[in-house]
């Protein structure tokens, strides 16, 4: 697969507007005493209105977590979230429950039975997020055929359980369903990681092609190679921490971080990408020490 580069947008467009989501300083953990472990450490970055944030770092640096807290299904033990203007921090269950009613924030999940309920057919998964909002049924159904094209699915898939697609089909549906009430912003956890090479290229086909509606996209992934081609900025989490944040160009043109150089070194369809091994192996050492 060959990875260009995105294109920044002007300066002062995004960058000038209110952000989607401004993470500060945040802290998570799980586990009690003796059991408690930190999984996120003093992290803040910000997403702009429409923009691709690519989120990359090794098993268990903390990229789920942070997915998880932003979407309020872990909570931080210091710091705060603010979600198009609101901060989330202290919210309840009930309050969670009314902001994702609202549409603000929508996710897609790495299995994408997470993101779909097993037992609703694709239409009622689809037109359900709309229902609740109070949109009419006709306008509903409307809107949910719509997003099953923009997604390239037919219609005939309408009346089947996630169950009777394929993995395939099933990531295109959580993403039409994260984006039929377009919401300001939606957290892709891994979104093309389960996937097969070539559904993986067209769901990132897709995806670009979504971010003409205006969402702001978190984007998650292991794989700086996938992350490339869509991201405006990437951020990097190594050990829970953020250790750099830049336009996609700059962090993979100028890796700051050890992990970061590593990582663009073992990517070769990325431009700039020509580390020899020997300098690898170093950077390996480094980060070990
Ligand atoms: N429910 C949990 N209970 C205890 N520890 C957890 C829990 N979930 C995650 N952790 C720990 O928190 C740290 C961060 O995990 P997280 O799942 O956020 O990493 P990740 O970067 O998403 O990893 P991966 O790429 O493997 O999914 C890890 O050390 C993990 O073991």
């Amino acid at each position: 697969m060959t990875t260009e580069l995105s294109k920044e947008k002007p300066a002062g467009t995004a960058a000038a507007a209110r952000p989607v989501l401004e993470v500060s300083g945040l802290d998570v953990g799980y586990g009690l005493r003796r059991r408690h472990r930190r999984a996120l450490q003093g992290v803040s970055l910000t997403v702009a209105p429409g923009e691709t944030l690519g989120l990359i770092g090794e098993t268990g640096s903390g990229k789920s977590t942070l997915a998880r807290a932003v979407l309020g299904l872990v909570r931080a033990s210091a710091g705060s979230i603010v979600i198009g203007g609101e901060d989330v921090s202290a919210y309840g269950h009930r309050q969670w429950r009314n902001l994702r009613r609202r549409g603000v924030v929508q996710y897609v999940f790495q299995d994408p039975l997470l993101s779909l309920d097993p037992d609703v057919t694709i239409e009622d998964s689809l037109t359900e997020p709309l229902l609740v909002q109070g949109v009419p049924r006709t306008k509903a159904s409307e809107r949910a055929r719509s997003f099953l094209s923009r997604v390239r699915l037919d219609e005939d898939l309408l009346d089947r359980l996630p169950g009777e697609l394929s993995g395939g089909q099933r990531q295109r549906v959580a993403v039409a369903r994260a984006l039929v009430t377009e919401p300001e912003l939606v957290i892709l956890d891994e979104p093309v990681s389960a996937l097969d090479s070539a559904n993986r290229v067209q769901i990132l086909e897709i995806l670009k092609e979504l971010r003409a509606v205006g969402v702001a996209l978190v984007f998650i992934s292991h794989d700086l190679g996938s992350v490339a081609g869509i991201a405006d900025r990437i951020a990097v989490l190594y050990r829970g921490e953020l250790a750099e944040a830049g336009t996609a160009r700059e962090v993979i043109t100028h890796p700051g971080h050890p992990y970061t150089r590593l990582l663009v070194s073992s990517a070769p369809t990325l431009k700039g990408a020509s580390t020899k091994r020997a300098e690898r192996d170093q950077l390996r050492a480094a980060l070990h020490a």
